[in-house]
């Protein structure tokens, strides 16, 4: 029984159609932050690139393929529609409702409530084009479903929570520092779960699933799927392309999802899914990824020593190497992307920290007046509670937030570079674990839009930092779920 609560308020959402005209070859305007009006209005003189008329002031649908990839962060959730040369057709973002269940929050309501309501916020011409969709979650959010019903048997345990209790038991079946010897581990979520519930008679018939597969299954009905980069922090080996024996002697190995490529397809998307938003019945559901990995296929970047920092919530370094590298003491991994590595690691500092102390407005407002080259001599540890992943793996770690100066700028600089800090030491962390060394960072998220950010953190990172060509995940989703599609031609 839960007691929701009234919806948290949808303040607005921001719908951005690049109007571009085929006549003039140019776009004729971009809108953003349209209230809910807009959503009912026929769009007119919306043409593009392939065949979009307009006839009777009704769009005639382009005949064009599109692409759609759903980023669910830790704040909220967005899409992007792209076409197979990667061009941006329509974009939106919703907060998360806020819903209660007793005393927790009920996220998997929360969750399937947004996945729905963005899918409806795309434009209805474009809906039957749609050709393949992908989804990026939090890495390690973590559900346990019935392997029949798909329904969560507890509430979801999210990317930053940890459960010490079973880290023991984890640190005894794998390897020394491996990537699941962290009590956010996904492993560790399972193991807390099974010791409080592997006498209960369902849960044999459990089923691991990550925030990104749950999500997908909504939509492609199949359960028990998720791909190489969610599956990492639960034991995977993507090296092996495996779970290895240590794993898969357990008695809960049973729960474990099978294992595919990030964009491979899974099924077409459910005959009642596509009737109720008119989506094509041969839309393509495809495997999705993590939100950080996602972040980086975004930014494009090819070459080993590139990395992708995503500014989101979290801090979120991935570095293109030739080399594996993991070492669970500091939080450093190895996601697998084709034939080479991305190390990184994700620190529990970042954006959610600011945004307990300033609004978006106010970061806006007082970012202007932070001279980026003179260096803050305020030493914080900014975190949002108790615990840290990144470069230390120190679940006790307190946050570090004071003495606070008299002037928020001043306050604000301070922040701004101590988390300029913990990047460059994971950055320099990577490098003396043998990772190749980065020589250019691109930012994501919505930290990469503060100018006066990057200025600091090129200052102390000494690298050349720039915001990314895409700076939204969800583009990365897309790009994936384009790439499912290709692999059935
Ligand atoms: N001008 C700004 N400067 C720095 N950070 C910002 C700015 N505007 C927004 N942010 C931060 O961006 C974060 C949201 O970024 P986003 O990528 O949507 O996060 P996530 O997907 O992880 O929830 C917020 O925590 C907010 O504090
Ligand atoms: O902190 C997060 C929440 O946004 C990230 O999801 C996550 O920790 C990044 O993990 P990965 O490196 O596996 O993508």
């Amino acid at each position: 029984m839960h007691a929701s609560v009234q919806p948290h308020p949808l303040t607005c959402y921001y719908l951005s159609f690049s109007f571009y005209s085929s006549s003039t070859n140019h776009y004729q305007g971009n809108c953003r932050s349209i209230n809910k009006e807009f959503r009912r209005r026929k769009i007119i003189n919306m043409s593009s690139s392939s065949s979009e008329t307009v006839k009777n002031g009704n769009l005639v649908v382009s005949r064009e393929q599109l692409y759609l990839g759903m980023d669910f962060g830790t704040s909220g959730a967005r899409y992007a529609l792209i076409d197979k040369y990667a061009q941006l057709h329509a974009e939106a973002k919703r907060e998360y409702p806020l819903y209660m269940n007793g005393e927790s929050i009920d996220w998997a309501r929360s969750w399937k409530e947004t996945l729905f309501s963005l899918l409806e916020d795309i434009p209805l011409h474009l809906r039957p084009h749609i050709a393949s969709i992908s989804i990026d979650g939090t890495s390690a959010t973590t559900i346990i479903v019935d392997s029949c019903t798909g329904e969560p048997l507890c509430r979801p345990l999210l990317y930053n929570e940890t459960c010490s209790d079973a880290l023991p038991a984890v640190k005894s079946i794998a390897p020394p520092n491996h990537t699941v010897c962290t009590a956010s581990s996904t492993l560790c979520k399972l193991v807390s779960w099974w010791h409080s519930h592997s006498q209960d008679k369902g849960s044999r018939s459990a089923a691991l699933l990550h925030q990104a597969d749950w999500l997908l299954w909504l939509l492609h009905g199949k359960l028990g799927i998720s791909d190489y980069n969610n599956a990492l922090k639960v034991g995977f080996d993507p090296e092996l392309d495996a779970y290895p024996p240590w794993l898969l002697a357990q008695p809960y190995s049973s729960l474990l999802p099978s294992i595919i490529a990030p964009g491979s397809p899974i099924a077409n998307i459910k005959e009642q899914v596509s009737k109720q938003l008119g989506f094509s019945e041969d839309c393509i559901v495809c495997a999705g990824t993590t939100d950080s990995i996602a972040a980086f296929l975004a930014a494009r970047a090819t070459e080993p020593g590139k990395a992708v920092t995503s500014l989101g919530s979290t801090l979120a370094i991935k570095l293109l190497s030739k080399s594996r590298v993991e070492d669970a003491r500091f939080g450093v991994y190895s996601h697998r992307l084709d034939d080479k590595w991305l190390v990184g690691g994700a620190s529990n500092t970042g954006g959610v920290v600011l945004r307990q102390l300033f609004t978006d407005e106010q970061l806006e407002k007082l970012s202007q007046q932070i001279n980026p080259a003179l260096p803050s001599s305020l030493d914080y540890y900014p975190l949002p509670a108790v615990g840290e992943r990144f470069p230390v793996s120190d679940p006790s770690m307190k946050p570090r937030l004071h003495p606070r100066p008299d002037s928020d700028s001043d306050y604000l600089h301070g922040i701004l570079e101590s988390i300029a800090r913990i990047e460059a030491k994971g950055y320099g962390l990577l490098k003396d674990l043998g990772a190749t060394e980065a020589d250019e960072i691109f930012t994501a998220g919505g930290g990469a839009k503060n100018d006066k950010w990057t200025k600091i953190r090129e200052r102390v990172l000494g690298l050349p930092v720039s915001r990314a060509a895409q700076t939204e995940a969800a583009f990365g989703a897309a790009l994936l779920a384009l790439k499912g599609a290709r692999s059935k031609e």
